[in-house]
This record gives structure tokens, C-alpha cells and sequence, in this order.
């Protein structure tokens, strides 16, 4: 009866059967179940062990049976085409989660049923740019779902993106919008600026400065010690220094995350996530601090350390003026006033969360979007050479490239920008929200409350409807040339479904940021060094072994851990010849 209890999330989607709640309806069957045992005169007292097991096995089975016939034929959503066995029961999409390759089957669902799915008995996704306003826009009448809730470590704040509950997300994120306005992006484009010039460097020292292409290395790699480097120090006040040369005891961090997000991820999308959730604070969280990999355990002592300095320098340097306080995006943060009190916006607890849940937010976000962007650029040498061409013709010097007008100007660079992310969406399936009391429209059908809805980024970014020729990385596709065919309305139509950031209450605090951190890094690369693919390599792309959706070896491949996970491009870099 427990995990019964469990399954039974929501209500209103179970709702009835022959007019009994389904809660009711499986309390009916117990009761036959023990009148029939008292019809045949049968008594507990003296069934054997192996007779209770038996017992107990059948009653699974009855209960597993009806509640497959339930979903689908009698629950609410049965209407709603979908694979037969995800239909009948979740375990088909866990399975595809634990595999990480659950877009790539959403992507195939779509193929076969049309604009929407219903690949798990709840869940109800959608590819259609009406449906993804209907989902995500601020007057939606939805929730994060709890998935977002199995994040939250026991003991520790709930952060803004763990966040569930409307108003409340509404009150943070009213806060941690006053840390991401053009001021703060500003001040932490100079230690983007100080981080990639740094890294530039070392690959040159790493190439004895010379104009020879230097050995292969795994792209990923490389950004993602960039990339931390950046949010370590934008966040904590301390660079990870993962980028620089030698060992040192965190430079593994970026395995570390991802690990435990290959790790944390069958969990959130566990399907009875309620049962999950009701045990956290009932020692699961005790247990899975036991399991999780010793590295992310070690990157977890550093967060702690790190932040409990920063405290410690902010609280020193709060009598200093303005413009000798170190302006990382933790300051903005200290600094923060609640809009209503005055007083200051987050306690010590608050700072710990909110800034160690900004490095995963920022960081393997921005720097899965930068391999997608020079895995597709590297493979087509072409355009390379044009955006190129506009870098080195827009500045004059290195110096130049700051966040600015003329570093946004550069519509290519910003083409080639949207394009990779489109094909590299930096979580591929979809961000799950939950139905509230008094149900949702969507696309014109109603869908009542507690259904899971929402779209997949990596199905709405590659559909052939909307783009055609889909599987292009064709950046002019965002750049208006009416005679070329790219109006406003295609381009409107394009970015109607392609929402990296996402759009409405809960989208991307930090999108600003992360679009200057883009170019920044993109453009003073690009300017002071040439960059190819090596020659032979596919690694990132598809491959046969692969299957559906995952054989072509020119697009790059992601791995589905809520943020995605991902290999290559294996390329060369030498100081720039021209
Ligand atoms: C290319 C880079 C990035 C992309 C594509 C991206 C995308 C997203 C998306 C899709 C969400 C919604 C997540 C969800 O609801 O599950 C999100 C949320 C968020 N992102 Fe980003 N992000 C990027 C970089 C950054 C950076 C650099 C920061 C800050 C340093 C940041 C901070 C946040 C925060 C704080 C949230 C939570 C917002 C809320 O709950 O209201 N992101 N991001």
C-alpha cells in the first residue's frame, strides 16, 4: 500500500474509473481480495512463507496489470498518442533516461506520432511553438515539476532553480535578477576577458609559440577548464586553475559534475520520484552521500572552503569603496537588497547555495553551447573562414574585443552563436512542468492538473517544418536577405523555436552573461589563433554503432543528463598565420 500511496501523484489525471477514484478503485480490489480469501475459508495465520510470496508476487501482478489497463484506456491522457509500452507504464522513459540517450527516443516518438506525445503515462510533450508559449510563458498555469525538487540536497537552502513553488521562485528570482543587470555582466567580462586570455597563452606555450598546428586535442577538454576556471572565479572568488599546466586537487571538477549529473539524473526522472522524495529525508540522502563518486564528494569540500572565504573577503573588503571590492557575480550577490525590507538579500546560507549552484548553471551550460559552435565550425571550413574574416577585419587589435556594441555588431559571429547552440541544445529534453489545479490549454485541448507537460529542445531545434534543412549548420539562416529567402517571418519562425535560454518566469538568469562570455571567448580565439579540425577525426559526431538519430558523423553527439554531456571536437590550434 505504500508505494501505492507513492504512485498516486496526481489526483486529478488518475481521477476516476466507473466513477471510483482510482485511489478508491485499488482499495476496492484489496477488499475483494480478502473477502475472496474469507469466501474459500482461507487463513493468514496459516499460509507458509513461500505461500505469502506467492501471494504477494500475485498481488503485484494484479496491481501492475490493472494499472497498465488503466493508463491505457481509462486515464485521462489515454486519448494521447504515444509508444504503446510508455503509454502503459514509465519505465520505457527512466530506461532511455538511464541510457542518456531519452531525446534521441523522443525525437523518434515524433517522427512516428505527430506534434505531441505522451511517452510516459503523466507526461504529455509537445513541438510546436504555440504549445511551448503555452507551456513556459509567465501567465501558464503551471509549476516546475518536483523533478526539480530531487536536486536539493537535505539541510541545504533551496536555490532559485530548485525552486517549485510560483510565488516563492517569483520572490527569489526577483533577487538574483539584481545580480545579472548590464553592470554586474560588465565587471565579469573583465575576468572573462583576463580567463581567455590566460588560456590563449597556454595553449601557445603549450605549442612553443609556433606556427605549426599543434598536436590534436579533445576541444571539450579544453573549454571546460576555461569555462570553470571563469565560474569559479566569478562565483567564489577563486579560479579553479583546471586550465593551468600541473596537477592540482580539483582539476578534475568538470568530471566531477558531470559524473554525479550521470549519476543524479535516473533520479530525478525515476518514476515514483514521489517515493524517492518522501525517503530524502528519511536517510536516502544519507545512503546516496555513501555512493556518490569520491570526486564529486572532494568538489563538494572545495565548494565549501571557497565559499566560506569569499564570506570572509566580503565582509573584510565591506568598508573599502566601491571600486576596490572585488565585482564578481558573489558580490553582486552579497550586495543584493531585498526590493521590500532594504535588508540585505541572502543570509550566509543562501550565499552557499545560490553561488555553488551558479558553477553548474554557468558553467556546463556555456561550455557544451561553445563545443556545439566549433564542432560545427570546424567542420565546415567555409564558413570558418568567414566569421573569421568579420573578427579580424572588425578589430584592430585584441584589446578591442570587449563586451561592447562593436563585439555584438559582429552578425555573423552572433549567427554562428545561435546556430551552434540550436544544434546544441544544453539540455536536450524537456524541462518538466506540472499542471496546477484548474488544468492548462495547450495548443487549444485542455490538459488537466498535475499532467507533466513541456517541449524537447533537441525535437523543436530540428524540426523540418520550421527549418528545413534541419540538420544544417547554416548560421545566414538568421541573418535577414530577403533575396537569399531568410525573411523576417522565417527568422521570427525560427526563433519561436529555438528558445536556448527559455522563455517566461523561469528562464535563463544568466543569458547575458553567458552570451558575452560566448562571444568573448569565440572572437579573441578566433583572432589571435587559426583553428581546425584534425584531419581524420569524427570524435563528437555520430557513428553507425550509434543507431537511429546518432549515425551522421556531422552532427555533434550530446548524452542526455538533464544539462548534456558531450565529446570533442578533437582540433588543432597554431597561432594565426594571416
Ligand atoms: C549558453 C549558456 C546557457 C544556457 C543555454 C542556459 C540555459 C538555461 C535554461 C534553459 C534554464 C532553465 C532551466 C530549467 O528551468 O530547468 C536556465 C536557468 C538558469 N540559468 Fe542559465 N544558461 C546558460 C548560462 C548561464 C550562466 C552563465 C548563468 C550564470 C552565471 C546562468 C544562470 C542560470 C540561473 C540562475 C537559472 C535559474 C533561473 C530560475 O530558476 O529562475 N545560466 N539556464
Amino acid at each position: 500500500m505504500v508505494s501505492y500511496y507513492f504512485t498516486i501523484k496526481y489526483p486529478d489525471v488518475r481521477s476516476n474509473v466507473l466513477g471510483l477514484s482510482h485511489k478508491l478503485w485499488l482499495l476496492t480490489l484489496h477488499f475483494v481480495l480478502l473477502h475472496l480469501s474469507a469466501m474459500f475459508d482461507v487463513s493468514f495465520d496459516s499460509i507458509r512463507l513461500s505461500e505469502w510470496l506467492a501471494l504477494s508476487f500475485a498481488l503485484c501482478f494484479v496491481l501492475i496489470f490493472t494499472n497498465s489497463i488503466y493508463n491505457l484506456y481509462f486515464h485521462p491522457l489515454s486519448g494521447v498518442p504515444g509508444p504503446f509500452w510508455g503509454r502503459m507504464s514509465p519505465i520505457p522513459s527512466w530506461y532511455y533516461a538511464c541510457r542518456g540517450d531519452r531525446h534521441i527516443w523522443l525525437w523518434k516518438q515524433f517522427q512516428r506520432y505527430g506534434k505531441k506525445i505522451r511517452p510516459d503515462p503523466n507526461t504529455v510533450l509537445f513541438c510546436d511553438s504555440q504549445a511551448y508559449s503555452d507551456i513556459y510563458s509567465a501567465r501558464s498555469n503551471v509549476r516546475r515539476s518536483r523533478f526539480y525538487e530531487a536536486f536539493q540536497e537535505q539541510g541545504r537552502v533551496a536555490t532559485t532553480l530548485m525552486t517549485i513553488d510560483v510565488a516563492e521562485h517569483a520572490v527569489k528570482r526577483k533577487r538574483l535578477n539584481a545580480c545579472f543587470t548590464e553592470k554586474s555582466v560588465r565587471a565579469a567580462s573583465d575576468f572573462i576577458v583576463k580567463h581567455v586570455d590566460r588560456w590563449i597563452d597556454i595553449i601557445l606555450e603549450e605549442n612553443k609559440d609556433t606556427t605549426e598546428w599543434s598536436s590534436p586535442v579533445d576541444f571539450t577538454e579544453k573549454v571546460d577548464a576555461l569555462i570553470f576556471d571563469i565560474m569559479g572565479d566569478l562565483s567564489f572568488g577563486r579560479s579553479f586553475d583546471i586550465k593551468e599546466p600541473g596537477e592540482n586537487p580539483v582539476k578534475r571538477t568538470p568530471h566531477s559534475i558531470a559524473a554525479y549529473l550521470r549519476f543524479v539524473y535516473p533520479m530525478l526522472r525515476f518514476p515514483y520520484l514521489n517515493l524517492l522524495l518522501w525517503l530524502k529525508p528519511r536517510g536516502i540522502d544519507q545512503f546516496l552521500s555513501l555512493i556518490v563518486p569520491p570526486d564529486a564528494q572532494r568538489y563538494s569540500q572545495f565548494v565549501d572552503d571557497c565559499v566560506a572565504n569569499r564570506i570572509a573577503l566580503q565582509k573584510e573588503q565591506s568598508t573599502k569603496p566601491e571600486a576596490e571590492r572585488r565585482q564578481d557575480i558573489f558580490y553582486f550577490l552579497a550586495e543584493a537588497r531585498d526590493p521590500d525590507t532594504g535588508l540585505p538579500a541572502y543570509d550566509d546560507s543562501e550565499l552557499w547555495a545560490e553561488s555553488s549552484m551558479l558553477i553548474v548553471a554557468g558553467s556546463d551550460t556555456t561550455a557544451v553551447s561553445l563545443s556545439g559552435i566549433f564542432f560545427y565550425l570546424t567542420g565546415d571550413p567555409q564558413r570558418y573562414q568567414k566569421l573569421v574574416d568579420e573578427i579580424r577585419s572588425t578589430f584592430g587589435s585584441v584589446e578591442e574585443i570587449i563586451h561592447g556594441p562593436k563585439l555584438s555588431g559582429c552578425t555573423y559571429l552572433r549567427a554562428c552563436v545561435d546556430e551552434g547552440m540550436r544544434l546544441t541544445p544544453t539540455g536536450p529534453s524537456e524541462l518538466p512542468r506540472e499542471v496546477l489545479p484548474g488544468g492548462l490549454r495547450v495548443m487549444g485541448e485542455y490538459y488537466p492538473s498535475g499532467t507533466i507537460v513541456g517541449t524537447s529542445p533537441w525535437v523543436s531545434c530540428r524540426s523540418q517544418e520550421v527549418f528545413g534543412d534541419a540538420e544544417s549548420f547554416r548560421p545566414e539562416r538568421w541573418i535577414l536577405n530577403e533575396s537569399a529567402g531568410v525573411t523576417k517571418d522565417s527568422i521570427a519562425r525560427g526563433k519561436a523555436a529555438f528558445r536556448p535560454f527559455l522563455s517566461g518566469p523561469t528562464n535563463c538568469a544568466g543569458q547575458n552573461l553567458a552570451i558575452a562570455e560566448m562571444l568573448i571567448t569565440i572572437a579573441r580565439t578566433l583572432y589571435r589563433l587559426d583553428v581546425r579540425r584534425a584531419p581524420g577525426s569524427t570524435l563528437g559526431g555520430g557513428s553507425p554503432e550509434l543507431g537511429w538519430g546518432q549515425n551522421d558523423k556531422n552532427q555533434f553527439q550530446l548524452v542526455d543528463a538533464y544539462i548534456s554531456l558531450r565529446q570533442g571536437p578533437e582540433v588543432q590550434f597554431r597561432k594565426r598565420m594571416s
